[in-house]
């Protein structure tokens, strides 16, 4: 065999040693002038923000990562004001004006449609109601589901409604009379028991049939999965800004995690075609998808498969998000004892002569102080603390004032602006009686010049929550039921008191536990 001298194996390195170094040279230098380019240069150069998150994505990147971004956008929006350069290409605002800008239509103008980057659609699946770009495709989603969301068809769920948040206190009456309760007094973490109910809930208004968490007093394996993948969707999303990585990282999903992925879904698919098969009629959501005497999609409202990821999606866009909000409240409540107990003497008093049967929709409607605290809690625990990008029709568009170039993403920062000093007094503050009527009417109230407006927890135009009317049902009973029911103080042990400002965001709220403690009324 003929032996390499040390000679030749110098000759054989050197062009691999010298190609490598030129490689890198030249994209170090390429991204460089690159960097330079965008500060400097790039048509976004005017706008304020830190230097090195307008030279290259990577910082946005690392905040997503870490879960921090929502948190960093706050500090760099009071360094640099309510329009932020967030990226090379994007711009990010924390101004009230935005949402109006952004998401609502006028005639006449093109609107600002949802960022493929964030909104794209799983490989395989159809659109979903969520991830429909195209205008006219998802008005025509939206219009087959609303008849399922109107206040006509909430009274008539408000029955559902009932069922599982009797099923909640009946559980925690449980907890407080188990041997581990001192004095008839528990300490627990609250968040998964709103979390069974609000996806209890939406099982059975969606697939007439519940995930008796509940019932089970656990996660159903299929939320259980749903709660474990979220930061793993965060990386996803992160990494769609460099398709070569996207790329990269499909490729090296396993298998095993594929197939994971595949009967998730499928979960969803056989409760709905379980639901379809049901012939009788029940006033849910998935009953405004079925049409009676019309040929197209085999009687449905909209094609099956669509309607099989609409529902997989409404699943947590209607569950995590309302259980993130009442979760907030009661946390919230729990530390703000003067608050607590007025909105508990409010339910009290009301249902004093009737008793608790006598708790409904229509009756808590006139509880000023109930809702007064609800709304405070979506101000400073906003379920959709960033709402995600839409991009600048072609030809450009003007948000609050600013001229961009078409194709920028742009996007609103929710928490930003519900908690910014300039728009409401002592901001970081729980104080529901900003909402009550005498803080618009009264010029001497502390509140009189807060920003009401400037609160849009379930944003506007026609992208708006459609579950709103829902998500309001929900907690006003919810909310009621508990505070008939118990007691509920701070958790004995200071350390363990959650500070909402310390919960990082990855695509959805992060949930740590909210302890509480809790006893039966007596
Ligand atoms: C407190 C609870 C909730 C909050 C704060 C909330 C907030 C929001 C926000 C901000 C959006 C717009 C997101 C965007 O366009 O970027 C949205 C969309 C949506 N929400 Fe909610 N939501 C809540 C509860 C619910 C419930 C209970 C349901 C139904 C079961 C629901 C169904 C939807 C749907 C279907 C959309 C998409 C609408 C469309 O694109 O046409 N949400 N929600």
């Amino acid at each position: 065999m003929q032996r390499l001298r040390c000679g030749d194996k110098f000759a054989t390195m050197a062009p691999t040693t010298t190609l490598i170094t030129t490689s890198l040279l030249i994209v170090v230098t390429y991204q460089f002038l690159h960097a330079i380019y965008n500060v400097y240069f790039h048509p976004l150069s005017r706008i304020p923000g830190p230097r090195s998150w307008a030279a290259s994505r990577i910082p946005f990147v690392r905040a997503l990562l870490k879960g921090t971004i929502v948190h960093d956008f706050q500090k760099l929006h009071k360094q640099y004001g309510p329009v932020l350069r967030i990226a090379p290409d994007e711009v990010t605002f924390a101004d009230p004006d935005a949402y109006n800008d952004i998401l609502q239509t006028r005639s006449g103008s093109t609107p600002f449609l949802k960022d493929h980057i964030w909104w794209n659609r799983q490989p395989g699946q159809p659109e979903s109601l969520l991830s429909a770009i195209d205008p006219d495709y998802h008005a025509r989603m939206r219009k087959a589901l609303t008849p399922g969301f109107t206040p006509r068809a909430l009274k008539a769920q408000e029955q559902f409604i009932h069922r599982y948040a009797d099923l909640l206190v009946e559980r925690l009456r449980e907890k407080a009379a188990s041997s581990k309760a001192e004095n008839g007094r528990v300490e627990l973490d609250i968040w998964p028991w709103l979390n069974f109910t609000t996806f209890d809930i939406f099982g059975d208004l969606g697939f007439g049939e519940s995930f008796n968490c509940l019932q089970d007093s656990k996660y159903h394996p299929w939320i259980a999965l749903l709660f474990k993948s979220v930061e793993a969707a965060t990386w996803v999303a992160s990494a769609r800004f460099y398709p070569w990585l996207e790329w990269a990282l499909m490729k090296c999903i396993p298998p095993s995690l594929k197939k994971m992925q595949k009967d998730h879904y499928q979960q969803i698919v056989d409760k709905v075609r379980r639901r379809l098969n049901y012939e009788m009629e029940r006033p849910d959501i998935m009953s405004s998808m079925i049409r009676k005497n019309d040929g197209e999609n085999d009687g449905l409202a909209l094609p099956l498969d669509e309607i099989n990821v609409t529902f997989m999606i409404l699943v947590t866009a209607g569950s995590e998000t309302t259980a993130t909000a009442l979760g907030g409240i009661m946390n919230y409540l729990t530390q703000n004892p003067e608050v607590l107990e007025r909105v508990q003497d409010e339910v009290r008093q009301e249902f004093k002569q009737g008793g608790e049967s006598e708790i409904s929709l229509d009756s808590l409607q006139s509880l000023r102080y109930l809702s007064a605290v609800i709304t405070e809690g979506l101000r400073l625990c906003t379920p959709i603390p960033w709402v995600l990008p839409r991009r600048v029709p072609q030809g450009g568009g003007t948000v609050c004032g600013v001229r961009l170039p078409g194709g920028t993403p742009v996007s609103i920062q929710a928490y930003t602006i519900n908690r910014d000093p300039k728009l409401w007094h002592r901001s970081e503050s729980f104080l529901p009686e900003r909402w009550l009527a005498d803080a618009s009417n009264d010029l001497s109230s502390p509140f009189f010049s807060d920003a009401r407006h400037a609160l849009q927890p379930f944003t506007v135009g026609p992208r708006n929550c459609l579950g709103q009317n829902l998500a309001w049902a929900e907690m006003r009973l919810i909310l009621a039921k508990l505070l008939w029911n118990f007691e509920f103080t701070p958790h004995s042990d200071a350390s363990k008191r959650l500070q909402w400002e310390d919960l990082r965001t990855f695509l959805l709220v992060e949930k740590k536990p909210i302890y509480v403690g809790l006893r039966l009324r007596q």
